[in-house]
């Protein structure tokens, strides 16, 4: 069953630390030193990019998990992602990454490859649109809490916002092992389609259209749904689902197996 957190079980010795550290691992895990993004380095991707905020704005540890599953999860071309985002703002912006799309794999034959999220800690929007072209598609603003689930599916472009400027956003993600991002059309449009704002006296966000795009709507989902489809079990972890039954995410690296599902694809 799952748990609170800044217990939510998220099925792993893996616990969220200071921005510097990332993570600590239990004994019997891997787990890289953290990768951070520094908010000199994301500042183009901003709507504000002089503004103020933490220093390191997130870190980030690709490929985490319990060592005896390493050789599967490489056999799978599957990986296991770790990452938590500072409490506070950047300006009048909430704490986010910068925005991309998975790139193509050749593994999955050419297809760009979906990401399952997972909220361990605080509240995330998995924001998220069709292209970054000039007319994005459908977009999406998925509010997801602790426990809670999101896909990203294949070839949309997509960014992590943390909805709770109060506390730390951490979350791991079941990832194509072969990742790699995408950066060239986001930035071209000077971010994604909409810009995500602190609403202080609504406790919340709001949204401001990026004018470097067409007109498009912006539909908020207030939470995410049960992915059945692909076997999702809401009630477990996604690593102890991983555990129990990986094949479950063999859409992860082969999105192009599951092609039909990706047809009109809602989060
Ligand atoms: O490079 P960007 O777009 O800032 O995003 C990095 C983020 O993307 C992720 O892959 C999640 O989609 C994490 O590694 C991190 O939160």
């Amino acid at each position: 069953m799952k748990t609170a957190v800044s217990t939510f079980d998220n099925g792993l010795d893996i616990q969220p630390a200071d921005m510097v550290t990332g993570f600590t691992y239990g004994d019997g895990y891997f787990g890289p030193t953290v990768e951070h993004r520094k908010l000199d380095a994301i500042r183009p991707s901003l709507r504000q990019p002089d503004c103020e905020g933490p220093e390191i704005v997130y870190s980030i540890a690709m490929d985490v998990g319990k060592n005896h599953h390493l050789p599967l999860l490489k056999e799978m071309h599957l990986l296991y992602g770790a990452v938590t985002y500072a409490a506070g703002q950047l300006g009048e912006e909430p704490i986010r990454s910068q925005g991309h799309i998975h790139k193509k794999s050749a593994y999955a034959n050419g297809w760009s490859t979906p990401e399952v999220y997972e909220i361990w800690q605080g509240e995330a929007v998995i924001y998220m649109q069709e292209t970054a072209k000039d007319q994005p598609g459908r977009c999406f603003a998925v509010h997801a809490k602790a426990g809670e689930v999101v896909i990203v599916p294949p070839s949309w472009a997509h960014a992590t916002i943390s909805a709770d400027p109060s506390t730390p956003l951490t979350f791991g993600a079941w990832c194509d092992r072969d990742y790699g991002f995408d950066y060239e059309d986001v930035r071209a449009h000077h971010g994604l389609s909409y810009f995500p704002l602190v609403d202080a006296e609504n406790k919340g966000l709001k949204w401001v259209a990026n004018p470097h795009y067409e007109p498009s709507n912006l539909i908020i989902k207030k939470s995410p749904r049960n992915y059945t489809e692909f076997g999702i079990d809401p009630s477990k972890s996604i690593y102890q689902q991983f555990e129990e039954q990986p094949d479950r995410f063999e859409f992860v690296p082969r999105p192009d197996l599951y092609a039909e599902k990706w047809v009109n694809f809602e989060p």
